[in-house]
């Protein structure tokens, strides 16, 4: 068990979350960072920054020390249910690995239970434990699909993520209404069409 284990994400107010010693070397180097920049480290408003920043990376990166399946497999319920389970706008911040800038949006998850299934809280929890790393939505879009087919087996899983990469927005080509649509499937929404298209209907999805 580490400081970030059980599968939450709260408990970041309290200073015992961090690690001190990751902490005090990523300050060193935020300290340089801002210097680089051209900022004067030492006037009163940055004093604190390094740490802030040092305490904020390592919020936004906490995934790395969470273990999804273990999330899932900590509430498998054998039951019977076999339609749809569908958990929409789940909404996710991750950062993109290119340029560390944020990427936000919305993740679907459908899955299609075969004798398992899992505390709806978890679905969330999984997303969130992908997402808090250095990402590309392609590949968080694939982690969350088969991180519920290999730990629940079910008849199928989706996963729709809908986000703007603010790397597009605020810098590089400055698009700011732009939207990607990544999709994962297993299973029956990949041979039925009509289950896809239930749950493309259900997200709502505009498909042009
Ligand atoms: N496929 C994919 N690309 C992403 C994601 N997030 C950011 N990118 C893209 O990663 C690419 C990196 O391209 P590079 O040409 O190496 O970097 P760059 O010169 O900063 O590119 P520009 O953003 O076009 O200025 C850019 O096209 C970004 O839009 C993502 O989640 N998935
Ligand atoms: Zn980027």
């Amino acid at each position: 068990m580490n400081d970030f284990d059980n599968g939450t994400i709260r408990g970041y107010e309290k200073e015992e979350k961090y690690n001190s010693e990751v902490t005090l070397k990523l300050m060193e180097h935020y300290k340089a960072i801002l210097s680089l920049l051209g900022e004067d480290v030492e006037r009163e408003g940055l004093l604190k920054t390094p740490e802030r920043v040092a305490k904020a990376m390592q919020f936004l990166t906490h995934g790395y020390h969470l273990d999804p399946k273990e999330i899932l497999n900590s509430a498998k319920f054998k039951e019977d249910y076999q339609q749809m389970v569908l958990v929409k706008d789940i909404e996710l911040y991750s950062m993109c690995e290119h340029h560390m800038i944020p990427f936000y949006g919305k993740a679907h998850v459908a899955y299609i239970p075969n004798g398992y299934i899992t505390g709806l809280s978890k679905i969330a929890r999984i997303v969130e434990a992908y997402a808090r790393r250095l990402q590309v939505q392609e590949r968080l879009t694939v982690q969350i699909r088969d991180c519920i087919q290999e730990t629940l087996k079910p008849l199928g899983v989706a996963v729709v993520i809908e986000a703007s990469h603010m790397c597009m927005q605020m810098r590089g080509v400055q698009k700011q209404n732009s939207v990607t649509t990544t999709s994962a499937f297993t299973g029956a929404f990949l041979s039925n069409n009509k289950t896809r298209e239930e749950f493309i209907h259900l997200i709502g999805l505009k498909l042009h």
